[in-house]
């Protein structure tokens, strides 16, 4: 029998092994897994849908409730075309399953350092093996700025991969920044004030694959956590398995094809002197179907110091410590997310 290595092991081979259980590594302590949470009847679940067409007035209300309360909201009417996030989901979908397992290695990242680019399944860079691994794999892209961006390192296949990166990539750049300009709007700031706060955007877009688990019930995707940068753009496919935690429940995320999730991240948290809160997340797995994600990160440079907007702290007080970015991208990737430990962290 051929013995595999699991921790180093793709888990879309594992899970071609057709194993009954999952290996250790990835069983989730009891309070940790899916099943213990209560869950609302699916009609009932979902996270709110802002028409980005809608006149200012009302547009700016709904976005307010919804980063007040939520910090993860459906978009539509976006300005990027259905077509383009077909092509996204098609292709991250097409390196994983048309490729087989040697062909995916030749683009493997670098495990040792965080958020190498290229293919892999593990997040955290701990020295210890005792964390719980993510029934997931990945392709990470560097995608913005530009000198970042080398794409003979993305997938030469299928043939149109490398392009429609570059398309996405940019039309996720400027749908992040009308987001920033309507969320800063929304708090009474000036339109460029979150922006300037975060600075040149830093962009990598992962592609997660989560290959059908034999107990889903027992791990998770990818576990519950806040994203660390300022705003994240998020499609999938038509699976679903993405849920927010809110009032302390956890709401699965419907998927809406021609829909954007948008997640605040934890720097908007800071910026916003906590009137807008990082949203809490993480992907459950199913045993019949894989599934598919595309999140676009927009994050500061490591060198960028974030604090609360000053517009904001003189209205009350700092609540947040300064933090330069790269500090907090260490802390998260060495100690692991659990939840927001690293935002709270911050707290004064
Ligand atoms: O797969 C998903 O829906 C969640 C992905 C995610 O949260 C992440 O990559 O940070
Ligand atoms: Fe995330």
């Amino acid at each position: 029998m051929e013995i595999i290595n699991e921790s180093s092991t793709p888990v879309q081979t594992l899970a071609q092994s057709n194993t009954p259980k999952v290996p250790p590594q990835y069983i989730q302590p009891p309070q940790l897994r899916p099943n213990n949470h209560h869950k609302p009847p699916l009609s009932l679940s979902n996270i709110p849908l802002i028409d980005l067409s809608l006149s200012s007035d009302s547009l700016l209300t709904q976005l307010s409730s919804a980063c007040r309360h939520w910090g993860a909201f459906h978009v539509l009417n976006h300005g990027v075309s259905t077509d383009l996030l077909d092509q996204m989901r098609a292709v991250g979908s097409s390196f994983f399953e048309d490729l087989d397992a040697s062909q995916k290695l030749m683009y493997k990242c670098d495990q040792n350092s965080p958020a190498s680019e290229g293919y892999g399944s593990r997040m955290l860079v701990s020295e210890n093996d005792d964390v719980v691994l993510d029934w997931r794999d990945y392709f990470d892209h560097h995608t913005f700025p530009i000198s970042r961006r080398n794409p003979s390192r993305w997938p030469h296949y299928p043939p149109n991969y490398r392009n429609v990166v570059e398309e996405y990539s940019e039309q996720m750049k400027m749908l992040a920044q009308k987001l920033m300009a309507m969320i800063s709007e929304s708090l009474g700031l000036p339109s460029s004030c979150i922006e300037d706060a975060v600075g040149e955007f830093y962009q990598n877009i992962t592609v997660s694959y989560y290959p059908p688990c034999p107990q889903p019930e027992l791990t998770l995707g990818l576990q519950s956590h806040s994203d660390m940068g300022a705003v994240t753009l998020l499609i999938q496919d038509d699976v679903g398995g993405l849920e927010v935690l809110n009032d302390d429940k956890w709401i699965t995320v419907q998927p809406l094809s021609d829909a954007i999730v948008v997640i605040l991240a934890d720097q908007t948290e800071v910026i916003t002197n906590g009137e807008y809160r990082s949203a809490i997340h993480r992907a459950v797995t199913n045993s019949n179907r894989a599934r598919l994600s595309v999140a676009t990160f927009h994050d500061p440079a490591k060198t960028r110091r974030i604090s609360p907007a000053p517009e904001l702290v003189a209205k009350s007080r700092p609540r947040y410590q300064e933090v330069l970015y790269g500090d907090f991208v260490k802390s998260w990737y060495t100690k692991g997310p659990e939840g927001k430990r690293n935002l709270d962290a911050l707290l004064l």
